[in-house]
């Protein structure tokens, strides 16, 4: 079935395309993980990837990276490279993957520094405003997760890459230290670097020029994050008692501090939610919020999977009943 075109989609084709994977299928063993990826990734893009956890994000780097190969699809690079023949033009950081335990720091750097060819010497600058210069020569085995991260992300951004691959680059940080990265990511960017990342974390997309969302196997979802938002269904926000899941869509909602945060249904409206909610003494306000990210976040992961398969299930419900209605005419 044809789609619309968004304005994204149109700026995006006007660009060269970096990377190109068509209907991108793995799994492992009988369980399929990867079901049919589309994903585009235009020059210069900074292209988030998010998804639950287990989703395949990174197993799909990995197919995108040449370290994995996948089960169906095709993955094109630059002018029509395949992942492995692109290396020397990409740089990527897989998490676990990269680190060996046995080395410092410094020796995991210079081992691939030796290995890259557009290996450069940024690592000093990048390793200095990571916070990672004074734990470079401690063996990488003692490194905290955030120190593994911090040293994956180094190893990757000190080569002059046009594409760079990266596995969740904030995860395990604080708060400053995502805030450096993401810093430091917009700089690559605004060099004219693609950068496709994956994450979990709704703070990551406010440096996206677009986000994929993965869900059962397939994008779901790609735009620019304000898109993204303005497309979501309306966000109600309930302060001051216990709202029934039943009232929201998909029969969901989420709780956020001293708050509960749903998606109004179209069959419904805020009385009707306000007239559910056991309030007993407490002030209840019941009210539209604009949407965060992470309320896109939500939506994605868990409120649009529900009616995806509610959909499937009356299709299949009238198709059942429209065979039945058949039998019965003859
Ligand atoms: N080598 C492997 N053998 C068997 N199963 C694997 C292998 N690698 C990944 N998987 C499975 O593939 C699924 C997707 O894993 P993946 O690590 O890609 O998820 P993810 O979306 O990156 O999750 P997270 O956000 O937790 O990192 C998981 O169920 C995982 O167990």
């Amino acid at each position: 079935m044809p789609t619309e075109t968004t304005e994204t989609e149109t700026v995006a084709q006007a660009q060269k395309t970096v990377l190109d994977a068509r209907d991108v299928a793995k799994g492992f063993g009988d369980g399929a993980v990867l079901e049919g990826i589309d994903l585009r990734v235009a020059e210069g893009e900074l292209l988030t990837l998010m998804g639950p956890n287990g989703v395949g994000k990174s197993v799909l780097l990995s197919c995108l990276a040449g370290s994995t190969d996948p089960d169906a699809g095709t993955i094109e690079l630059f002018d029509g490279l395949s992942p492995t023949e692109a290396r020397s033009e990409t740089s990527v950081a897989l998490q676990g993957e990269t680190i060996d335990p046995d080395l410092t720091g410094r020796e995991n750097l210079q081992f691939y520094g030796d290995l890259h060819p557009r290996a450069t010497d940024d690592w000093r600058e990048i390793a200095d405003r990571l916070e990672l210069t004074d734990d470079l020569d401690r063996p990488a085995r003692e490194y905290s997760g955030g120190m593994a991260r911090k040293l994956e992300l180094t190893i990757a951004l000190t080569v002059d890459a046009k594409l760079y691959l990266l596995d969740e680059p904030t995860a395990e940080l604080d708060l400053a230290m995502i805030q450096t990265v993401h810093d430091l990511l917009l700089e690559y960017s605004g060099d004219g670097k693609t950068i496709l990342m994956t994450s979990h974390a709704p703070l990551d997309a406010q440096i996206a020029d677009r986000i994929a969302f993965v869900q059962q196997g397939r994008v779901v979802a790609t735009d620019r994050p304000s898109a993204l938002l303005e497309d979501l269904p309306p966000t109600v926000r309930v302060r001051g008692g216990m709202a029934p899941e039943s009232a929201f869509l998909a029969d969901r909602v989420f709780q956020r501090g001293d708050e509960i945060r749903g998606f109004l249904a179209p069959e419904t409206d805020l009385e009707t939610i306000e007239g559910a909610i056991d309030s007993g003494r407490n002030r209840v306000t019941v009210e539209r919020d604009p949407p965060s990210y992470t309320d896109l976040f939500n939506y994605y992961t868990y409120v649009q999977p529900t009616r995806d398969a509610e959909t499937m299930a009356t299709d299949t419900e009238s198709t059942r009943d429209r065979r039945d209605a058949t039998v019965t005419d003859r």
